[in-house]
């Protein structure tokens, strides 16, 4: 038996209960994602995030874009933001999550973190647009980061490092009972890019 084949195993549950988290690593070539993190730098509509928290209105230092199929509403923490039209890149991106899980999706979320001062706090993407339940495909391209997850009850945490190019996926109720957070870090200097493959019901 080989020792190492369940290590790159997507099949592999990465969560021990409550929902499925699937790694599948890298889905492309280096060339290729270089390629693609260029061009995602250089053509979305990078725009900083706004929120409202506790009344306070918030300017984050992190940059967002949202697309979609159709102009989509997408409202979260108190902002409303209208999806804006596939790029080529985004859909040929959206091509391979959607062969790569066996799932199809509708828009995607994208963010851009300059540098390791900035990361996302705990949090789950259960807003009530989002098909429940649905399957979350997150594409990493850059910088390297830690990514992890929070049992809401037992606080369990487990941690993994997402590579450039890679896949990860996030289904069943895996937004009902954990959360997830990519960490701020002192180590990391160079900017890390992030799609979130969703499928929002109309
Ligand atoms: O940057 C990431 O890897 C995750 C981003 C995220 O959790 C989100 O956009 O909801
Ligand atoms: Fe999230």
């Amino acid at each position: 038996m080989d020792l190492f084949s369940t290590t790159l195993d997507h099949g592999n549950n990465l969560l021990p209960f409550g929902g499925t988290v699937n790694y599948y690593g890298k889905v492309m070539t280096t060339v290729m994602a270089n390629v693609y993190y260029d061009c995602l730098l250089n053509t979305i509509e990078w725009r900083n995030d706004e929120a409202i928290i506790l009344g306070k209105h918030i300017i984050t230092k992190r940059k967002v874009a949202w697309y979609g199929d159709l102009p989509f509403e997408y409202t979260y923490s108190n902002t409303t933001k209208y999806a804006l039209t596939w790029t080529k890149e985004l859909l040929e991106l959206k091509k391979i999550c959607e062969e790569q899980t066996g799932e199809t999706y509708n828009s995607c979320l994208l963010n851009l973190y300059h540098n390791g001062d900035e990361g996302m706090a705990w949090h789950s993407d259960g807003e009530k647009d989002l098909k429940k339940n649905g399957a979350i495909a997150s594409l990493s391209f850059g910088a390297e980061r830690k990514f992890g997850f929070k049992h809401k009850q037992t606080k369990q945490t487990i941690y993994l490092v997402l590579a450039h190019g890679s896949l990860l996926v996030m289904k069943n109720e895996t937004q009902s009972n954990w959360q997830h957070r990519l960490p701020p870090t002192k180590l990391i200097k160079t900017p890390r890019i992030n799609l979130t493959f969703r499928t929002i019901v109309v």
